[in-house]
């Protein structure tokens, strides 16, 4: 569940949005507040209903991650549930997946200042020679919807790529499907990864877009070049164990497709549930399923949508119900998140936090608080392969 993270995180005072740092951030806690408040009434309405989710531990984990009460939650826990703490020094996607997956990050990030141009001159002119143009508009910190909004037109008249960045170690280059070209932006992404790869920027993203002027929208043709995790994780483990491992939305991207044996892509979550769903039924005995569900994130959480975070929750609960119910004696679900991204906070960017640990199937108990790492070993634990790195089972 990419961004539900639930507060507490003990470093967060390093982190920011802006000027503020990030504590007292709290992703669920802050979103069932509001719910609770009447602050969250477009498109649903009142306390935020997460009943199975809830069930298995989900309201005890925020309390226990950071001692918020989250309204409309206080089942008694019939799950496995606690909450984890990340220990990489970025509050990003990759770092919170490698992390999950048994692999701390272990070097420091790169990132763009906050100046205005963001990015040095060098750079800009390896962009520009590499889309065959004169330049390339943006050069600073923005969100993606917003900076397309307000250079899309130019874009379209210049043929100059849009290019941003924002508090996580990522270069984004957006660009019209159709004035520019998919292909053609996927291709100038992909020839300039390595370069910043090699600055120890995390990722450089392709952020395609269609439309015309006064409306346009981002496509789900997006594409992350990332670094490669820096060790094998437990997707490698498993293939190596001669596992099927299933990925499921961006989890392709995020490992590289270092030990993924199958993709699973979609136009949305909800194509994207689709799959797991399927997966439920009809995986393999002794197979990984590993997906992510990013629209918490880049749908609400970048865009401060609070009824839209609060919508998407409570839908992703509804068919968590279905899922379990697919689920066969012997499997283990868990359900757990990469990092925060409160859309009450200041700003656009993620938010640094304790994440939920939510499971099902196995060690239906309190575990209480655990590492990162200590997911993939626990998946390892289950699936009998042997894990590597820091992390301890705790089922
Ligand atoms: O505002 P958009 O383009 O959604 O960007 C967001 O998406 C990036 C990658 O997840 C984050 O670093 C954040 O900047
Ligand atoms: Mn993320
Ligand atoms: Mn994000």
């Amino acid at each position: 569940m990419d961004s539900v993270g639930c507060g507490g995180a003990p470093d967060a005072r390093a982190f920011f949005n802006g000027t503020r740092p990030d504590t007292g951030a709290n992703t669920l806690a802050h979103i069932a507040a509001a719910c609770a408040e009447g602050r969250a009434e477009e498109g649903r309405s009142g306390s935020l209903r997460m009943p199975v989710l809830d069930s298995l531990g989900l309201g005890a984990a925020v309390r226990l991650a950071s001692g918020a009460g989250a309204p409309g939650f206080g089942a008694d826990p019939q799950g496995l549930w606690g909450a984890a703490t990340e220990v990489s020094r970025g509050k990003d996607t990759p770092s919170g997946h490698w992390e999950l997956a048994g692999v701390p990050v272990p070097w420091e990030w790169s990132y763009f200042p906050e100046t205005d141009p963001a990015f040095p001159p060098e750079l800009t002119a390896e962009v520009a020679r590499l889309a065959g143009t004169e330049g390339i508009l943006g050069n600073r910190h923005a969100s993606g919807t917003e900076i397309i909004a307000r250079l899309g037109e130019e874009h379209i008249r210049t043929g100059w790529p849009i290019c941003y960045t924002s508090a996580d170690s990522v270069f984004q280059i957006a660009a019209h499907e159709q004035a520019f070209g998919l292909e053609r932006l996927l291709a100038l992404c992909a020839a300039l990864a390595p370069r910043l790869h090699a600055m120890k920027i995390g990722r450089v993203i392709a952020r395609p877009f269609t439309g015309a002027p006064g409306s346009f929208r981002r496509t789900a043709n997006r594409h992350d070049y990332a670094i490669a995790p820096p060790a094998p994780t437990l997707l490698d483990w498993a293939a190596g164990a001669g596992r099927q491992t299933h990925a499921i939305g961006k989890i392709g991207d995020i490992f590289s497709m270092r030990g993924v044996s199958d993709l699973h892509k979609g136009a949305d979550d909800a194509a994207l549930f689709e799959h797991l769903l399927t997966l439920a039924s009809d995986a393999a005995p002794g197979s990984l399923t590993f997906a992510n569900f990013v629209e918490f994130d880049s749908l609400y959480g970048h865009r401060r949508d609070v009824s839209g975070y609060a919508r998407a929750l409570e839908a992703f609960d509804a068919t968590a119900g279905r899922f379990l119910a697919r689920l066969r004696p012997g499997d283990l679900a868990i359900f757990t998140a990469d990092h925060g991204n409160d859309p009450t906070w200041t700003g656009t960017d993620h938010t640094r936090e304790r994440v939920p640990v939510i499971g099902w199937g196995r060690g239906l108990r309190p575990v209480g608080q655990v590492a990162f790492t200590d997911v993939a070993a626990s998946v390892a634990a289950h699936l009998g392969i042997p894990a590597q790195g820091p992390g301890r089972s705790f089922l």
